[in-house]
């Protein structure tokens, strides 16, 4: 017979309960498989028999209906422990309660106290007892909760405090749990042995603060076994702190924190819909997902789970950031085509022959949503030809074969996004051609415009215009015709590579072939170099280097080479360099040689060392002492010096001393580079003269400024003259034909000038001079040591009889001026100063620039215009 369990007896104590009776209670109320264990276990030995114990427990076990595991070894029969319980004497009872610990009082006060304490209870179970019939033993009531009982509210808290979290909280209170009834079931063996209160020893309140404040260790467990199932998308990898918080920069925009692999996470719906969504040509982004991430999806991730067209509201356009930046030079910009020469006639025999009956395409109207019509299936399309009104019934909106009509739209509107393309300086291939907007695969990008020549006339280009240039902008065009870019659109910038992203068609609108430059099958981003194949069998002369950097470059701007040819070309290549290099140590080692050799010949253009001149000054002063000997410069030289006068011929006094006449203003200009040579000077110079055509009547010059003037001008004459040329080496005149001058003699120079008439005689001092009349400098000139004589032979001569001021000016001009006598001298002065300055710039070793400033004592601050001077070396 069962008897109804009351759970308030559970708690109560009644006097007939004990710690067995406890354990009893206890494993009642445990589940049914561990209640028969636990009783059966936590019962100690009775002083029966075994046998009788376990046979009467199954007798007892039965009625009770409870599902009741035999166990082999030891049962015991609650019933029979029960019965014994009830004899044994309160003595005992209280000493294992005191042992127990519970209670500081006998088990019989306890009992009592208790009694009294709970008359309600005590009513109560008395009640029940008199509804129990008398045969059964009283139950026996546990008055503390059984070890499992605490380890599962234990338990519970435990869940109660982390099972939210995760199911491995659980786990690991599981876990404990077992520990515990492992202990438990120690101890039981331990009590079978003999009660020894080991119970008692059992901290169960540590044990209950253990598992509510689980350690340290096993939160870190828990923290760990709580972590969220593996995402695709690694989580960023914490490096070791420096003690600097590093900022973290997300990588890409939208699609930042998604996981790389989307497939893996994704819902299976939502994986067959990134699976059925087209992959953007444009875009590398990663399809769109919602993921288990650490963080909320943000709401733009939810709309991107749904399929929906996905439209950019307007391309993005970067505005040149080179528009400041190096534009190439020697371009004119032709943005038509032009016809040029004979490609005038072979256009029109062409046009002729090609006028047949256009016919329409026939392509049909496109339905809603599908994009352009005459695709890829146009017959206008397939024959190259545009469409156009004429030949296709399509709008022009609805009809995707007008590329050129389109590009005309665009261009009229003269902006820089419709323009879309830029020229720019590359690293190493020149200029190039940048798209600042994006291009849809088939976008016509620009046309290739410039001279349309035939191919006669190309191949006159290339081999006298365009022979040794390392560009050529020469695009085949059609039927014998070229397009020189040369003068061309900006297409003619657009680089060569392997792997392209453009390509150049020639199209055939209203007739007229037009060569268009269009985005590749991958289109063209915002910022890319547009580039195209060449294509080329043969570039030029020579292989050219390819730099288009492509994975798969052919190495050359030309048709791949054969094995054979590459070597060849190697071979060929390495005996260029080894040529070009051996000329260059050979020059190395001729400028060391010559060093060597005392610095001689050893400047380039424009240097003169100081040995040169040396040499050159002492060799043309014995040339010159060789050439006067026996003349009469020589004779009237020596005649100073010895003091007897110079006996004059009969010739000599016949000449006619010219008549003395004033110009009002004369001024005559020598470049310095005139008066020291042009070997010393190097550059373009010119002697100018100036005289007003009012002539005045004017003292005549005194034979000695004539001669100076004349012995000037002379290195300026002869120098256009070749130097070895009859009248360089003609004698100079006697004294007798210049001193004096008969007014009708007048010297004229051995050649003809034509842009100047520079008077040299006395009597052209009378002619009118064009104002400011230029003499070239002369391409050669008497040499710095000649130059320097004629000056020193000059300088007496002008300073006592000179009329004119002369003075040097920036551009390193001598200008000679008609002044009053008291400045004559200072002409000589100059002319003092000019040599003393060619001495200083020998000495000095570089005098580039002819400027001087001149005052009584001389020439100062004077550097001349004979390039530098000075020891090359
Ligand atoms: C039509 S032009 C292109 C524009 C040219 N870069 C310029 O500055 O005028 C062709 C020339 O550009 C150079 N070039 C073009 N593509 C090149 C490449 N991939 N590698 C090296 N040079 C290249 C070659 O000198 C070639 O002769």
């Amino acid at each position: 017979m069962t008897r109804p369990l009351d759970p308030t007896t559970r708690e109560s104590s009644t006097t007939s309960s004990s710690a067995l009776s406890n354990i009893q209670v206890a494993g009642g109320a445990m589940d049914d498989d561990n209640a028969s264990e636990a009783a059966a276990a936590s019962t100690p030995p009775t002083s029966l028999g075994d046998a009788s114990s376990i046979a009467s427990g199954k007798d007892e076990a039965g009625p009770s209906g409870r599902a009741k595991r035999a166990r082999s070894s030891v049962n015991y029969n609650l019933k029979t422990l029960s019965d014994q319980q009830q004899e044994e004497d309160a003595g005992q009872a209280a000493k294992r309660r005191s042992i127990s610990g519970l209670t500081g009082r006998t088990l019989v006060d306890d009992a009592e106290g208790e009694r009294s304490a709970k008359p309600k209870a005590a009513a109560k179970k008395s009640s029940l007892t008199e509804s129990i019939p008398a045969d059964l033993p009283p139950r026996p009531v546990s008055r503390q909760q059984s070890v499992k009982d605490r380890v599962k509210s234990v338990a519970g808290k435990v869940s109660s405090v982390l099972g939210k979290r995760s199911r491995d909280v659980m786990e690991a209170g599981k876990r404990k749990l077992e520990e515990v009834t492992v202990k438990k079931t120690k101890l039981l063996k331990e009590l079978e042995m003999g009660p020894r209160g080991v119970l008692d020893e059992i901290d169960l309140e540590a044990l209950e603060e253990e598992l509510e404040r689980p350690s340290k260790k096993a939160k870190k467990e828990v923290v760990k076994e709580e972590a969220p199932a593996p995402m695709t998308q690694p989580l960023p990898v914490i490096k070791a702190s420096t003690g600097k918080r590093e900022k973290k920069w997300q990588k890409e925009g939208l699609y930042v924190g998604q996981t790389a692999n989307p497939d893996s996470t994704q819902s299976g719906a939502s994986r067959k819909l990134s699976k059925q969504r087209p992959s953007s040509a444009m875009s590398d982004a990663p399809a769109p997902m919602t993921s288990k991430l650490p963080f909320l999806p943000l709401p733009m991730f939810d709309y991107m789970t749904k399929q929906r067209d996905f439209v950019i509201p307007y391309d993005v356009f970067a505005p040149s950031v080179t528009k400041h930046h190096q534009k190439p030079r020697d371009w004119t910009q032709v943005n038509k085509n032009r016809l040029i020469g004979d490609a005038k006639d072979i256009w029109k025999r062409r046009a002729q022959a090609k006028a047949l009956p256009r016919s329409l395409c026939g392509c049909e109207q496109p339905a809603e949503g599908e994009g352009h019509g005459c695709g890829e299936w146009c017959l206008n399309r397939s024959m190259q030809y545009e469409c156009s009104e004429e030949n296709c019934l399509l709008s022009p909106e609805d009809c995707g074969n007008r590329a050129f009509a389109e590009l005309g739209k665009r261009l009229e509107k003269k902006g820089a996004y419709d323009v879309g393309v830029e020229v720019l300086a590359t690293g190493n291939r020149g200029f190039g051609v940048r798209a600042c907007r994006a291009f849809t695969p088939g976008d016509i990008v620009m046309e290739y415009t410039g001279e349309i020549i035939s191919e006669g006339e190309c191949q006159r280009r290339m081999h006298e215009v365009y022979n040794g240039k390392d560009n050529y902008y020469l695009m085949e065009l059609d039927g014998g015709l070229v397009i020189d870019g040369t003068k061309g659109s900006m297409a003619r910038f657009v680089n060569h590579s392997c792997e392209p992203n453009c390509e150049v068609r020639m199209c055939l609108v209203g007739g007229t072939p037009r060569m268009g430059v269009f985005a590749g099958e991958n289109g063209v981003k915002t910022g890319e170099e547009l580039t195209y194949d060449y294509n080329f069998d043969n570039f030029g002369q020579t292989r050219q280097r390819c730099y288009c950097g492509a994975p798969s470059c052919r190495g050359f701007l030309c048709a791949r080479l054969s094995k054979d040819e590459l070597k060849k070309w190697q071979k060929e290549e390495s005996e260029r360099l080894a040529k070009v290099q051996a000329e260059a140590e050979k020059k190395v080692r001729d400028a060391a040689k010559a060093k060597a050799e005392g610095g001689k010949k050893a400047g380039w253009r424009g240097w003169v060392t100081l040995g040169d001149i040396k040499d050159d000054l002492k060799k043309e002063l014995e040339a010159k002492a060789e050439r006067e000997k026996g003349s009469v410069r020589a004779a009237r030289l020596e005649a100073r010096r010895s003091g007897v006068p110079l006996k004059r011929t009969a010739e000599a006094v016949e000449v006619k001393q010219p008549k003395r006449r004033r110009t009002t203003k004369t001024v005559v200009e020598f470049s310095v580079k005139d008066v020291v040579g042009d070997d010393a000077a190097g550059a373009d110079d010119g002697v100018k003269e100036e005289a007003s055509p009012s002539a005045s009547p004017i003292m005549a010059p005194e034979p000695g400024i004539d001669q100076a003037v004349h012995e000037i001008t002379a290195s300026a004459d002869t120098a256009i003259e070749p130097k070895d040329s009859a009248a360089t080496k003609a004698p100079p005149p006697t004294t007798e034909a210049r001193e004096p001058k008969p007014e009708s003699s007048t010297y004229r120079p051995t050649h003809k000038r034509t842009h100047s008439t520079l008077s040299t005689g006395t009597s052209k001092f009378t002619e009118a001079l064009p104002s400011n009349s230029t003499i070239s400098r002369p391409t050669t000139a008497p040499s710095v040591s000649e130059t320097l004589s004629k000056a020193d032979e000059v300088a007496p001569l002008l300073a006592s009889s000179a009329t004119s001021l002369v003075s040097l000016n920036e551009d390193d001009v001598l200008t000679i001026d008609e002044e009053p006598a008291k400045k004559r001298r200072k002409f000589g002065e100059m002319l003092k100063g000019v040599a003393g300055a060619v001495g200083r710039g020998l000495g000095g070793g570089v005098g580039t620039k002819g400027k001087g400033k001149m005052d009584g004592k001389g020439l100062k601050q004077s550097t001349l215009n004979f390039g530098k001077v000075g020891n090359a070396a």
